[in-house]
């Protein structure tokens, strides 16, 4: 599987063990960084990596901010995006096989690399569920996404 990542300041120590465990899980990374501890806006780094994700360059994303919820309220801005942070491993494959989350937030100053590797392996291996009932839910979520798009235009 390919995967975007990206972290700011606040997850740039964690983003070594990030990568080599989904390297170990075979997955492609692309890491679209930032690569030190100087500080970035999360902003700026959950748009990169969920343009990735949205092209189909990655089929999915993994951000590392500070707490994890920065970086997924603005990835939840981006059209076609449906991220959340995750620091439980329940979380973290469900998210996927009812939600079909596509980009994983997580918090380096929450959980340490340990937990972290454990979530992205549920995250990675998890399936959206075929059944109708979360087609439904996720079907919604694109409705209101369009809906919103459509009064922004009013607005315009
Ligand atoms: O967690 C975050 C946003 O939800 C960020 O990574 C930072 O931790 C937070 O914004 C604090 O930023 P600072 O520049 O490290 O003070």
């Amino acid at each position: 599987m390919k995967i975007a990542l990206g972290n700011d300041h606040c997850g740039f120590a964690m983003k070594a063990h990030v990568m080599d465990k989904l390297k170990s899980l075979g997955c492609e990374v692309v890491d679209y960084g930032c690569h030190s501890t100087e500080p970035v806006d999360f902003p700026d780094i959950s748009r990169t990596v969920c343009d990735a994700v949205r092209s189909g360059q990655a089929e999915r994303g993994v951000l590392v901010c500070g707490t994890g919820v920065g970086a997924a309220i603005a990835a939840n801005k981006i059209p076609g995006i449906r991220a959340a942070v995750c620091h439980d491993v329940h979380s973290a494959h469900q998210c996927v096989e009812h939600d079909d989350v596509n980009v994983m937030c997580m918090g380096a100053q929450i959980i340490g690399p340990w937990l972290a590797g454990d979530l992205l392996e549920v995250f990675i291996t998890a399936r959206f569920s075929t059944e109708k009932p979360f087609r439904r839910r996720v079907q919604k979520l694109h409705e209101m996404e369009l809906q919103a798009a459509r009064e922004l235009k009013e607005q315009i």
